[in-house]
């Protein structure tokens, strides 16, 4: 028997337990023992004095009083004992088992696992044994099973299989690596993971798979790079240095070095004969179209066309608003592309567009639809990479265009997500604002505060300002007692009446009613914008100084900094004041953070930390990948590492012939990351 046997081959697989196996996707042996458990429960015997706050403990120690029990109402009740651990006298509580009182007497040595209160000086019991501890088990794995298998057959079965496996099993680690980072090898690292008796060699044994797993993804984005530069054929985009510095001369105000640098990195990449395929990144207000306005031109200037996707049809006229300015002197022909042009108008685009007439074309989704036809199209960029699917390259590729593409992105993503989500690109960061902002003021307060809040909001309109405010919904539901947006625009409206004129914006209004508030707005036509969450990318109306954001701990912290990123975009004192009365201290910890920083990236790592990286970006569509046994967060050195060696590797002659990387290699070709565009 080996490693590629069924797995109901073993002995003890039942229907029930085959069953499981089957909805746990586990085939084989080998794939028996690549599941690993998701975390291990430690039984080992610990000093209080060293145990942090609100960890899980295992001690042993004497009764010392007789245990009392409290009835708090049906089937609920709390025993609770004094247990003398070494030099400390603790409490233990047992919550809804009150027949532990029979067991417990004075002078009795008990061992109890539980929570361990270091400043109430308390253990919340959840497991424990009248005697001293003698089974010797110190750690014991747990497996997130399905069906109706029980940890302890799932114990027996992967003890079998380890011991079939091993028999046949290969190393995909190269020796070389391994003996480098000292890892262990694969079988000895599998009998840790599995069967741990030791806390140490477990870790290890974590620290070899995480590695394993980190450099197996790292070489799939490595080899997908190197094809997308090199096998596709990129173009060779020849700009005019001369006339760009004359762009760049013209434009009304500096760039900053940020802005220079990320333009000069940009510019070489498309200098080169490959494909460029890179992300830009840069907190909100940082700068990010005057970057794509510059690239733009320079693909112009080499005699190509250029094209700006946006995710709204709002953002998407801003950005041809603020392009056909800068553009206007130098004689380029721009044009605005959306969903809602149409007829002979969108006609005449696509004549035009084909004929090479248009330079510039700026739209949403609707750039990529299937009569749209370049002559000559050398650069796209997409701005907020994240909301737009994956297989727009795709698309672009099957009209036979092989552009350079740039992707922009507002949201400030925490290099290890970067390197992660991103991992087969080129990264560019704008980390530095243009001079004379101020920091937005960020206040967090309670709805008892509101006239307040207005009273402050009157003042800034007064001085000729601008302000929105912000709602999660937009119509309330019986479900969800949101501030309804609706509502508020009526309230608000009547408030100011006569004096501020107050709108209202939402994602059902239909596209002409949307871009003429916007632009009512951007004109200072409307003081006040009440909306809900469409505002939050890209628009810019530097006038607007005040934002009031409603229900401010549903939202997410890269999403309120992105929100609070409207105003603070020109140079005046702009304020951002929180309605929130949140409930979880994650949710206060948010808040506070908010009124902390304006710093995008010190607010993404403190979002990461705080949600995790799947709940990140808020949605399934963010192309992070799911890893056994990595953690993007807790693991980045080692992600980090992986990265460079997985570089070097593909870079290398030898990755491609040697023996001793032919498992990776193989691994490599079935996960079809040398076939296709992109992996799942
Ligand atoms: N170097 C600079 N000096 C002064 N103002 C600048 C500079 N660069 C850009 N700006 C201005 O700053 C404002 C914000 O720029 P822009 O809209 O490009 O930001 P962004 O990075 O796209 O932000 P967001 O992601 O929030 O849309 C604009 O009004 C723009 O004209």
């Amino acid at each position: 028997m080996g490693s590629k046997d069924s797995v109901a081959t073993l002995k003890g697989v039942g229907k029930q337990a085959a069953e499981s196996l089957q909805e746990m996707k586990i085939e084989t042996i080998h794939d028996l023992i690549m599941t690993f458990p998701y975390r291990h429960e430690d039984f080992q015997l610990k000093d209080l004095a060293d145990t942090p706050h609100n960890e899980r403990v295992t001690v042993e120690g004497r009764v010392e009083s007789e245990p009392s029990v409290l009835f708090l109402g049906k089937n609920k009740s709390r025993t609770q004992v004094q247990v003398m651990v070494g030099r400390h006298l603790i409490k233990a509580i047992f919550f809804n088992q009150p027949y532990v009182k029979a067991k417990l007497h004075i002078g009795e040595i008990v061992t109890l696992t539980g929570k361990w209160d270091r400043g109430r000086q308390v253990i919340t019991v959840s497991s424990h044994t009248i005697g001293p501890r003698t089974d010797g088990v110190d750690f014991e794995p747990v497996y997130s099973l399905k069906g109706s298998i029980y940890q302890k057959t799932f114990r027996k079965l992967m003890r079998q299989a380890l011991d079939i496996a091993k028999t046949d099993l290969e190393d995909c680690l190269p020796e070389s690596l391994r003996q480098n980072y000292h890892l262990m090898s694969v079988g000895e690292a599998l009998e840790w993971i599995h069967f741990p008796t030791d806390g140490e060699a477990l870790k290890q044994a974590r620290r070899r798979f995480v590695y394993e797993e980190l450099l197996m993804f790292q070489l799939k984005m490595q080899a997908l790079r190197k094809k997308n530069r090199e096998e596709e054929g990129g173009s060779f985009i020849d700009y005019d240095l001369n006339r760009l510095k004359e762009f760049i001369q013209a434009l009304p105000f500096d760039l900053t070095d940020a802005q220079k640098r990320v333009v000069n990195e940009i510019c070489k990449d498309m200098k080169e004969p490959f494909r460029m395929n890179r992300l830009l990144q840069g907190d909100v207000g940082s700068g990010k179209t005057v970057v794509a306005a510059i690239i733009l031109y320079a693909a112009v200037t080499a005699g190509l066309q250029g094209a700006l996707m946006a995710p709204t049809e709002i953002l998407a006229e801003q950005h041809a608003n603020t392009l056909a300015q800068w553009f206007e002197p130098f004689g380029l022909n721009i044009a605005l592309l959306t969903g809602s042009v149409k007829g002979k108008k969108r006609q005449l685009i696509l004549e035009s567009l084909a004929a090479g007439e248009i330079h510039i074309l700026i739209g949403t989704h609707a750039l990529i639809q299937p009569d749209v036809r370049f002559r000559k199209l050398g650069l796209v960029i997409t701005d907020e990479q994240h909301r737009f699917g994956v297989d727009q390259r795709r698309v672009l590729k099957d009209k036979g265009y092989n552009p350079d593409v740039l992707f922009m992105t507002a949201t400030p993503i925490p290099r290890t997500l970067a390197i992660s989500a991103f991992g087969e690109m080129d990264v560019s960061v704008i980390d530095e604002m243009p001079v004379g902002r101020k920091e937005i003021q960020t206040f967090w307060m309670k709805k008892d505060m509101f006239g307040k809040i207005v009273g402050r909001m009157e003042k800034e309109l007064a001085a000729g300002r601008q302000a929105y405010v912000i709602c999660p919904l937009i119509e309330e539901s019986d479900k969800l007692d949101f501030q309804n947006a609706v509502d508020l625009f009526q309230q608000l409206s009547s408030y100011f009446h006569g004096k501020h004129t107050v709108g209202l914006m939402h994602g059902r209004l239909p596209a002409d009613e949307k871009e003429e508030t916007m632009r009512s707005f951007t004109e200072g036509e409307i003081a006040v914008l009440v909306s809900t969450t469409v505002v939050e990318v890209g628009v810019n109306v530097p006038n607007a100084t005040f934002m009031l954001i409603y229900d401010a701990e549903r939202f997410g912290l890269s999403q309120l900094h992105q929100l609070r990123g409207r105003v603070g975009r020109g140079s005046d004192q702009s304020f951002c004041v929180l309605l929130a009365d949140p409930k979880t201290e994650v949710g206060k910890e948010r808040m506070t953070s908010m009124t902390e920083t304006n710093d995008g990236f010190v607010l993404a790592e403190k979002d990461l930390q705080l949600r995790g990286p799947g709940d990140f970006f808020g949605r399934k569509q963010s192309g992070l990948p799911e890893f056994k046994m990595a953690d993007l967060v807790h693991d980045y050195r080692a992600l980090e590492t992986a990265r460079k060696d997985a570089e070097t590797m593909i870079n290398s002659k030898e990755f491609w012939v040697s023996e001793e990387t032919r498992c990776l290699r193989e691994q490599l070709e079935e996960s079809g990351a040398l076939a296709l565009g992109r992996l799942d």
